[in-house]
This record gives C-alpha cells, sequence and structure tokens, in this order.
C-alpha cells in the first residue's frame, strides 16, 4: 500500500543552530492512527510542521501521498494534509466562528453551495454548530479548539495533523475529539497527532513513534508502551493497565468492593510512584 507520509533522512536546524530534526526516517502508510510522544522541546511539533508544507525540508526529502514536499507545491499539498495548531489563537481569528470554517474552502474555490455544506457539516461533526454565528474572540479555550479542527476537516483533508489536540479540554471534550477522530479514521483518513497522555496513545493509535533530542527513537505497535526502558528513556509514564498488569501478582486478595479496589489500586500505583496517598 502506498505511503501517507515519508521521510528520508530529514534535517532540520532553526537559525539559532538548534537541530530539532536530525535525519529523521520515518514512513506511514494510508489509514494509519499515530501517535508522536516525547518530551518537551524532542521536536514533535517541528516534526508535524513537515507534514503540511509549514516548514520544508532543509536536508533530505519528505513525500505527502507520493509527491515530494517542495516550497513550489507546499500549498497544494496543503489541501491534502490539513494540520491543527496546538494553540487555537494561531488559528481561529475570523469575525464569526462560520467565516472561520469557510476560510480555508474559500482559499481552495469550492463553490458556495459545497463551502456552505461541508462548513456546516464539520462544525456539526465537532458539536460547534450553535456557536456559528458567534464570534470566536468569545469562545472558550476548547471550543476555539473544536472549530480549528472544524476548519480542518471543511478542507477535506486525506491526512490530518494535530498537535496535542487534548489539551484545554475538559474530559467530555477530550472523549468527543477521540470520537471525531475515530470516525475520520473510518472514513480512510491517515491521523497523526502529538500527545503527552500515553493512555491515549495505548488506547487509540495503531502506530507509536517516539522522539527525543530530535531523533526517533522508537516506532511500532502499542505494545512499544509497555517496554520500560523506551518509556523511561522518553521520560513517559507507563500506561496505567500495564502498571496495574504489573503489580497485580503482588497483591495478595482483591478486595470485591469496586470503591475498595479502585482506593487500593491507586494506593498501588502512587505508592510506586512515591507519591502523596490518602
Ligand atoms: N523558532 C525557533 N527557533 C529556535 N529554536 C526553536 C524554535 N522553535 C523550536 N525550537 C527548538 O527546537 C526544539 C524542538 O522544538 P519543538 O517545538 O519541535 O518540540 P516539541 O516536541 O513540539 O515540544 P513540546 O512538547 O514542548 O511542544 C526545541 O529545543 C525548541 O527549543
Amino acid at each position: 500500500m502506498m505511503n501517507a507520509v515519508e521521510f528520508k533522512e530529514v534535517t532540520y536546524l532553526y537559525p539559532n543552530g538548534m537541530k530539532a530534526l536530525n535525519h529523521i526516517n520515518l514512513q506511514i502508510p494510508i489509514g494509519t492512527k499515530v501517535a508522536l510522544l516525547g518530551p518537551n522541546g524532542a521536536g514533535k511539533s517541528t516534526l508535524l510542521h513537515h507534514l503540511n508544507g509549514l516548514k520544508v525540508p532543509q536536508q533530505g526529502t519528505v513525500k505527502i501521498m507520493g509527491e515530494e514536499l517542495t516550497k513550489k507545491n507546499a500549498n497544494s499539498i496543503r489541501q491534502k494534509v490539513g494540520l491543527v495548531f496546538q494553540d487555537p489563537d494561531d488559528q481561529v481569528f475570523s469575525g464569526t466562528v462560520l467565516e472561520d470554517v469557510e476560510f480555508g474552502p474559500r482559499n481552495l474555490k469550492m463553490t458556495e453551495e459545497e463551502i456552505s455544506e461541508v462548513c456546516l457539516a464539520a462544525l456539526g461533526n465537532v458539536g460547534m454548530l450553535d456557536y456559528k454565528d458567534q464570534a470566536p474572540y468569545h469562545l472558550s479555550y476548547g471550543q476555539k479548539k473544536r472549530v480549528a479542527i472544524a476548519g480542518i476537516l471543511a478542507m477535506k483533508p486525506d491526512v490530518v495533523i494535530l498537535d496535542e489536540p487534548m489539551s484545554y479540554l475538559d474530559p467530555a471534550g477530550q472523549d468527543d475529539i477521540a470520537g471525531l477522530l475515530q470516525g475520520l479514521n473510518f472514513l480512510g483518513k491517515t491521523i497523526i497527532l502529538s500527545t503527552h497522555d500515553v493512555n491515549f496513545a495505548a488506547s487509540w493509535a495503531d502506530m507509536i513513534v517516539i522522539i527525543m533530542n530530535g531523533e526517533i527513537i522508537a516506532t511500532g505497535g502499542t505494545e512499544l508502551l509497555v517496554d520500560e526502558e523506551v518509556i523511561r528513556k522518553a521520560k513517559l509514564h507507563l500506561p496505567i493497565v500495564s502498571r496495574l498488569f504489573k503489580m497485580l501478582p503482588n497483591v495478595d486478595t482483591l478486595p470485591k468492593n469496586e470503591q475498595e479496589a479502585f482506593r487500593l489500586l491507586y494506593r498501588i500505583i502512587y505508592e510506586e510512584e512515591g507519591r502523596f496517598t490518602y
């Protein structure tokens, strides 16, 4: 099957000499759900920005849906790959929510009828239709994030990139976005996101990519997240289920009562982490 994304020996230096990406090689088959994990400053955003032409490689090559990304075709690549920024204030700026979502489709020269159809559908998908005539300025951060996602969906991209999509969303909002991402993937879209949440990554992703100091230190299935050596190196937590799994043999008897079991399991986890328990 064709790859949605191919990085070959991609290196990127910021003007101050910071090597944010160092010989990155990566292949992502079409339709894959990818979670990119790594500590602050690892190079996640820099890598994601190479996927839609916001940055073009200084060394090495990036191919999107088989087409090599260059300065010249960055605009046309952007139609195939939608990037939802980490901070919606960098993305949401029009007078009304609907106008904001219409911005991309209008640039793509869709007909008015098509613009209206895709934008209303996209706002419906993210649960923001009721806000379509409001000023984005007055929305909460989580609501702006949904509008930013709608703006990308309205362009009907093949690949959807999200830089920490769950940050600033309440738990229900996170579940909504997780459901939305599942639905998009069901429609055949490739989804690549960065996250610090190993539990979400373990439950959602087909492919895990771990990056540190601008280098990919591991790629594979979710089984990577139970590899304690990799997890420690990348300064991540083990997913809660694998922690419990490792501890269960040491528990003599599990309480029958759910509330007691809950307290016991959390106490075990917190004690192991040396955290305060009560
Ligand atoms: N505009 C810039 N100029 C110079 N250095 C930069 C710039 N943007 C990022 N960097 C540096 O490049 C490295 C990678 O940054 P990047 O934002 O890609 O990391 P990240 O993994 O997304 O981090 P986080 O989890 O904190 O969002 C960091 O060391 C960062 O300080």
